[in-house]
């Protein structure tokens, strides 16, 4: 059965209502009967609608990652462009962009301060690495976003990626082409390529992450010997109802489309969808929701236990972006080093931290702090981590209130002129582990 939203109105202030799932073929209709039954293009859609495919795969793509979606609209997409002029460039960067000579090394910032002026969500996003290259649909880009003032009269599609946001402080309200998403700290938002939205702040200013995917789409973990629950279950992906404007005022579609953002004026709102079924679809899911699985008597797993969602590659389990996070969980392994270990890794890693302190680096890693642990390049717990695990009672213990996430990716990150520049660069980073003093005792075999 369609799920029926019968609230035409323009305006966002209802309550978005969801479907639940991930991947299906949803259905919804925000006027009854606007979507065909049994067919895709009828020769006359109801309503005058125009019917549109929104493809996300190519078309001959396996059935298994084949995705698109039909939308009922009242006017097509042709209609929502005018000419394109070039936005004057913010610090919005795509792939490939080699823009500094900054030193390799283990990088860490401090949260960056929300800025005072007037600011979209297109005008606030701070890129901080880029990896692979956005035309040839490898890498991604990691950014904090700012945003002070509400999109009004404007809409934008990324053309170059699949967008992922991670609210960090404050809501958003996400009009979508497909319906309305609501998002706060602790839940995330995926939007695909090519799905146009408009940012609006329902509770004031908002400072987050945001992930540009170039590659694959972002899609759920296999669950091997773990079987067909936890982790992030299919049924907690949220994916918006119907729900369409009929606005004729002129609005600025702004489109990122080879790199560049660019602008064009229409005499409508372009989110005018009034039925849309499909595989194709914006969706939120609330991180909290995650059941993680981990070691139940010794030692410290791959973080791959905490996959929310894995955009992949040709390569069998050579991600272009694992986003991974690190939930509220028990911590009950025996004569085991709990905290992450000294590590190198072949995928370098991106971190975040929405709330709470990470176990790893109880100091100097704050809430809407970030860092870059780049490929190959070492790091692990900082000295006070090591010093407190390594002597700790284990008991069973509580990770609470926390949630630090990180993007992995198969490829090497570049770090942006800006990121390189920023005042919250940690120059001292490294001295987090300079406490690790040589410890060796050959007279010691006990330690
Ligand atoms: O470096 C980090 O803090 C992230 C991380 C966590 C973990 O538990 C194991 C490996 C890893 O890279
Ligand atoms: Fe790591």
């Amino acid at each position: 059965m369609p799920v029926m939203n019968t609230n035409a109105s323009i305006h966002t202030a209802a309550e978005p209502r969801y479907m639940t799932g991930f991947g299906n073929g949803f259905e919804t209709e925000a006027l009854p009967n606007a979507l065909p039954v049994g067919r895709n293009s009828p020769q006359r859609c109801a309503y005058g609608l125009y019917a549109e495919q929104l493809s996300g795969s190519p078309f001959t793509a396996p059935r298994s990652s084949n995705e698109r979606s039909w939308l009922y609209r009242i006017r097509p997409t042709v209609r929502h462009i005018g000419r394109f002029a070039p936005v004057t460039p913010t610090l919005w960067r795509s792939a490939p962009c080699i823009e500094t000579e900054a030193p390799i090394a283990p990088m860490r910032w401090d949260p960056l301060p929300m800025p005072s002026d007037a600011l979209s969500f297109l005008d606030g996003i701070h890129t901080i690495t880029t990896a692979g290259d956005a035309a040839g649909q490898t890498g991604m880009a990691a950014s904090i976003y700012f945003a002070t003032r509400s999109m009004q009269d404007e809409a934008f599609w990324n053309a170059d990626a699949e967008m992922m946001i991670i609210p960090q402080h404050g809501a958003l309200r996400l009009v979508t082409e497909f319906g309305v998403i609501d998002v706060t700290p602790g839940e995330v938002a995926v939007v695909p390529r090519g799905v146009k939205l408009r940012v609006e702040l329902p509770a004031g200013s908002v400072r987050g992450y945001l992930c540009e995917n170039y590659g694959g789409a972002f899609t759920l973990p296999e669950r091997g010997p773990i079987g067909a629950n936890c982790l992030a279950n299919q049924r907690d992906f949220m994916t918006p109802v119907a729900r369409y404007e009929d606005r004729d005022e002129p609005c600025v579609v702004f489109v990122k489309w080879g790199g560049r953002l660019w602008r064009t004026e229409i005499g409508h709102s372009p989110f005018d969808v009034v039925a849309w079924h499909g595989n194709y679809a914006p969706y939120k899911y609330d991180l909290r929701r995650f059941s993680p699985v981990g070691p139940l008597l010794f030692d410290h797993a791959d973080p791959s236990i905490f996959t929310v969602l894995t955009s992949p590659t040709e390569a069998p389990g050579t991600a272009n972006i694992d986003f991974v996070i690190f939930p509220d969980r028990w911590m009950v392994a025996e004569n085991t080093f709990r905290p992450p270990w000294y590590h190198m890794n072949i995928m370098s890693e991106f971190m975040g931290l929405i709330y709470g302190q990470y176990d790893a680096k109880p100091q100097g890693f704050t809430p809407g702090g970030f860092s870059l642990h780049n490929q190959m390049l070492p790091h692990g717990p900082d000295a006070p981590a090591f010093a407190q695990a390594s002597t700790a009672v284990l008991r069973p213990h509580k990770l609470e209130g926390t949630m630090a996430f990180m993007w992995e990716t198969r490829l090497p990150q570049q770090v942006t002129a800006f990121a390189a520049a920023s005042a919250a660069l940690q120059h001292d980073y490294a001295d987090c582990w300079s406490g690790l003093e040589k410890r060796f005792d050959p007279t010691r075999p006990e330690a």
